[in-house]
């Protein structure tokens, strides 16, 4: 599900066209193998679906206007998930607001690998570069990020994916069994999965886990395997929705982010680097 005004650009598009869309600038993809839409604004994917097939990522239709963050799709939390430690910036950190380039946009595996940085500098020793690459059988990003700096440093990231489902309370996360989570909601305890996980109100967890996972809406079942993480967080709001949600689009999607949080931080020394991923396929294909 996607904003109409989106829906309509998309519809226009043949091929490959930038656009504007909630006051942002973004690159419009049309093409045999399916659809994409991305801001630069974030370097924020906000759109994906294989021909024929429903969206796999959800984005909201009420967007906060720039530089407000972008609700849906898959922000890019990065140098830092969740609140900053020294309480200095925002949360999840300066990508997902600042303006991205578009660096290349090549063919690729019968589809699109989309490559993009950062307009200006947005830590003093981390560089993030991002690569997109979508066709008709998988959607994966890679967030790549080098120290270029001289003193080790500490990274906490997430690719907040807000995925696209029949009925968020129909939903069930398989793979997470027997894994250890943080309950953000009930004051940080820890606690273990008993069983796969189904959601049945607001949830705030994130689970010590880099198993693959399957996010089965009761119509569709999807594969989300990740690189370079051990925290999977899995996120929905409940209700009241937030601001930037509209009521009857709330149980239209569910967030299952691959993450590297307080639980797994990287750290980087000088002239390092780090690869996190995220693969999104049909399940049982
Ligand atoms: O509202 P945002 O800043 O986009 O954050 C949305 C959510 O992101 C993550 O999933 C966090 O675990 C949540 O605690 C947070 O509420």
């Amino acid at each position: 599900m996607i904003p109409e005004a989106l829906r309509q650009a998309l519809d226009e598009t043949r091929g490959r066209r930038d656009a504007r869309w909630a006051d942002r600038s973004v690159l419009l993809i049309n093409e045999s193998w399916g659809e994409l839409a991305l801001s630069r604004h974030g370097g924020h994917l906000l759109h994906f679906a294989p021909r024929d097939q429903r969206d796999w990522l959800w984005t909201g239709s009420i967007p906060k206007a720039p530089p407000g963050a972008i609700r849906g799709g898959i922000p890019l939390c990065w140098p830092w998930f969740g609140d900053p430690e020294d309480g200095q910036g925002p949360a999840h950190g300066t990508a997902r607001t600042a303006e991205w380039q578009i660096e290349a946009v090549d063919d690729a595996e019968d589809g699109v690998e989309i490559h993009l940085f950062p307009e200006q500098r947005l830590d003093e020793q981390l560089s993030p570069r991002l690569v997109i690459h979508a066709n008709a059988r998988r959607l994966a990003l890679e967030l790549m990020t080098e120290h270029d700096g001289e003193t080790p440093t500490r990274l906490t990231q997430a690719l907040h994916s807000y995925f696209d489902v029949a009925d968020t309370y129909a939903c069930r996360v398989e793979g997470l069994s027997g894994a250890r989570y943080i309950d953000k909601l009930d004051g940080f305890t820890e606690h273990d999965q008993v069983g796969e996980l189904g959601i049945r109100g607001a949830l705030d967890r994130i689970y010590h886990s880099s198993r693959p996972l399957v996010l089965d809406d009761g119509q569709r079942r999807l594969r989300i395997a990740k690189n370079g993480s051990d925290s999977s967080v899995v996120w929905h709001p409940g209700t009241p929705p937030p601001g930037d949600v509209a009521a009857e689009e709330l149980d239209r999607f569910l967030c299952v982010e691959a993450a590297c949080t307080h639980l797994d931080p990287v750290w980087l020394a000088p002239g390092a680097q780090h690869r996190l991923s995220l693969h999104v396929s049909l399940a049982d294909e």
